[in-house]
Formats: C-alpha cells, sequence, structure tokens
C-alpha cells in the first residue's frame, strides 16, 4: 500500500480518508489552503500522519515563495488546524526549523520525518506487541480497537493496528473487534478496509456493545493509539477511548496504547491540559446527507477524551514501556 502521505513532484499526495472505504482516491494538494481543509475534513489525519502532512504543509509554503514571515504566518495556519493531536505542531515545528537553510532543506528535513515514521511505527508496534503477548493467557488473542490507528493514521505501518500486524505474522490473532467509532466512523470504515485488505478476520460493533463484549469475555486486550500523551501518562484519543478503558479496568482486561514518542507533550503534566478539539453539529446530526436529529438540535461534538494513566496498563512508544511521571 502506499505511504499515506507523500511528496510527490510538488505536491503533497494523500489517500483521501473520506472517501474509504467505497472508493481508493489519491489527492494532489498544491497549497497550504488544500492542505489545511484536508486535514480539517479528514482527509487526512490520525496523529503520526498529522504531523508528516503539517511538515509537508510547510514545505509548500517555503517553495510558494513570500517572506520568512509569510511562511510562518503559513506554518501557523497549518499547526492550527487541528488542535488536539501534538504530532501536527510537532511536524510544522521542526521542518519551520529549517526555514532559514531555504525550501529544499524544509523539504529534505520533511522527507527525513516521513522515512522515520514508518521504522518508529513499526518498532513501536514491536514492543507492545510483546506487552500484550506477556498480559494475555489466551492463544491466538482476540483483540478489539477503537478509531483507526493503522496504515491510515500514520505514513504507514500504524501503532495499534501494526500490532496486530505482527501478531498476525506469527499465527496468533484470532479475530479483531472493531469499534465503528462515531460520529465519523474511522473504525467501520478504515480500520476495517485494513483489517480486510490484510486478511484479518474481524467484526465491526457498535462502540456501546464494547462493554457487552468484554463481559462476555471476548476480548483478551484493547489497543488503541494517541493523539497526545501527557508527561503523566494521561492519553486523549478518538472519543470513546475513555468509557472503553473504564469498562476494561472492570473487566480486567489489559488496555494497551501504543504510539510514536512524538505523540508525547512533557510541556503538559497532565491530561487536564489537553486542548480537545470540538466538531461540527452535522458530524451527529446527518449522516450521508440524511438528517438524524430534529433541526437546530444542539450538539455535543468533543472529538477526543482523555483516558488517565491509572486506566491504561501500558503506554508503549518505539523506546519500550513509557514510566509514567506522577503529578506532584
Ligand atoms: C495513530 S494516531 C490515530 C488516532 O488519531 C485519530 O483521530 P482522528 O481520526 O480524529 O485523526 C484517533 O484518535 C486515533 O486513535
Amino acid at each position: 500500500m502506499r505511504r499515506t502521505v507523500d511528496w510527490v513532484d510538488g505536491a503533497v499526495v494523500i489517500i483521501d480518508q473520506v472517501a474509504l472505504p467505497g472508493e481508493y482516491r489519491v489527492l494532489e494538494l498544491r497549497t497550504v489552503d488544500e492542505l489545511v481543509a484536508a486535514i480539517q475534513r479528514l482527509a487526512v489525519r490520525g496523529a503520526p500522519a498529522l504531523g508528516a502532512a503539517g511538515a509537508l504543509g510547510v514545505a509548500l509554503a517555503a517553495f510558494a515563495g513570500g517572506s520568512a514571515d509569510a511562511v510562518r504566518a503559513q506554518a501557523e495556519r497549518l499547526a492550527a488546524a487541528r488542535p488536539t493531536a501534538v504530532n501536527l505542531r510537532w511536524g510544522v515545528t521542526r521542518a519551520l526549523g529549517r526555514l532559514d537553510e531555504g525550501a529544499e532543506a524544509v523539504l529534505a528535513e520533511a522527507l527525513v520525518m516521513l522515512d522515520e515514521d514508518e521504522q518508529l511505527n513499526r518498532t513501536a508496534s514491536a514492543h507492545a506487541a510483546e506487552v500484550v503477548l506477556a498480559e494475555t493467557t489466551r492463544r491466538p488473542l482476540r483483540l478489539l480497537s477503537h478509531c483507526n490507528a493503522g496504515h491510515l493514521a500514520t505514513v504507514a505501518w500504524g501503532t495499534a493496528l501494526g500490532v496486530v500486524w505482527h501478531l498476525q505474522a506469527r499465527g496468533l490473532v484470532e479475530s479483531v473487534l472493531v469499534d465503528e467509532t462515531r460520529p465519523l466512523l474511522q473504525g467501520s470504515r478504515l480500520t476495517a478496509w485494513e483489517l480486510a485488505q490484510a486478511g484479518v478476520p474481524y467484526r465491526v460493533q457498535p462502540d456501546s456493545a464494547a462493554a457487552t463484549a468484554m463481559a462476555r469475555g471476548l476480548v483478551d486486550c484493547v489497543l488503541v493509539g494517541a493523539d497526545r500523551i501527557a508527561a503523566n501518562g494521561d492519553v486523549a484519543n478518538k472519543i470513546g477511548t475513555y468509557p472503553l478503558a473504564i469498562a476494561a479496568a472492570h473487566h480486567g482486561v489489559p488496555f494497551v496504547v501504543v504510539a510514536p514518542e512524538s505523540t508525547v507533550d512533557t510541556s503538559i503534566a497532565s491530561g487536564a491540559a489537553i486542548e480537545i478539539e470540538e466538531r461540527r453539529p452535522e458530524e451527529l446530526t446527518e449522516l450521508g446527507g440524511v438528517r438524524l436529529a430534529p433541526a437546530g438540535a444542539a450538539v455535543f461534538n468533543p472529538a477526543f477524551d482523555v483516558t488517565p494513566a491509572a486506566l491504561i496498563t501500558a503506554v508503549v512508544t518505539e523506546n519500550g514501556v513509557r514510566a509514567p511521571q506522577p503529578t506532584s
């Protein structure tokens, strides 16, 4: 499968994740405006993929010319396009750090990030696979995923789903229960698509069925990605992750978070400081243009929630299991 986000002939090229699973479409984005719009409508999404897209977006701005201040202003637009995943601002900042050397240097830095991402994800998910095996006894494993933390959420390979690829290669996966992940359905649309492509048995379930699946003993381990990890180990991830962790703790099911170190934000002590993106009401009140709620219905639509470190079995990065820094 091609990279989720890449640089081809002066354009940022992405797999259009809004079109999946019905259509596999590739988009060429040649301006910062086009890239910001693609980020905000989740055509490109997932923390590591956003970091790479942000860095390549700075290259678009640098090659477009204009003053350094103009490029920095465009970079800020990219970094602010979605507030919760720390990787976006991190990727923009890293690429912008080469601006004084010129546009080619900015692009070179961004391309290094893309090359690094797949390897970091393969390493982090390999570590996490060993954690899953150590925390479980039943073989083969029945796993549960939320949202999409696979190839499509990264430049390549994936984080939480990367664990599935490693375990599947060793014949250790029986099946995956895939939370559909309302309201944008990253699970039923994207994770199910990736698992089908890989030949991994799976079933899609309502997010609200996850606790029942655990109560019935159908889940050996929960695997999720992350968008921002605080110094104390609190994790911001797709809305619905927190109740999943509560259910897992109640039923004694291991709950493992997989992410690159670039998702860790040591500048914040705990999850209380993580900005949670609020998204448009229409994501809840409509589906495919069909109205699901009365006109004018008020909506609460946070795109992420925060899972306290106490509910997490392990946060695993390319460096292994992270030891949380307890808040003073
Ligand atoms: C490997 S990061 C994936 C992470 O990002 C998703 O959010 P979104 O689809 O809104 O970009 C979700 O929180 C995933 O766990």
